[in-house]
């Protein structure tokens, strides 16, 4: 995890959020790769088998930890990320 920091400036403040960016985009990467081989181990994998419990659950789970943010907020970022990995998994399905 990033340590928190307390910028003042504009400038500090990007620079500061370039660093959470970063550090989102490393493990949307990761997670998109760990959902992709849940797609192959499901019996029906990709949009047909989803699963819309599961996503309630993760997305509470993770309201725990951003309670600023709450589930109603993160629900539509969560649906965003995990559609985008059902997606690409769908891809790569098509063309291994
Ligand atoms: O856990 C699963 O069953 C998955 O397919 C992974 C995942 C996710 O990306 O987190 C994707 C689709 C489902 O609707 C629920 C969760």
């Amino acid at each position: 995890m990033l340590r928190p920091e307390s910028p003042a400036t504009i400038p500090e403040c990007r620079a500061a959020i370039d660093r959470v960016d970063a550090a989102l985009a490393t493990l949307l990467e990761r997670r998109a790769a760990l959902a992709g081989t849940v797609q192959r181990l499901k019996p029906v994998g990709g949009f047909a088998g989803r699963d819309l419990a599961r996503e309630r659950a993760l997305v509470a789970r993770m309201a725990v930890r951003a309670p600023s943010l709450g589930a109603a907020r993160l629900a539509p970022v969560m649906n965003a990320v995990i559609e985008a990995g059902l997606h690409l998994a769908e891809e790569q399905a098509r063309h291994p």
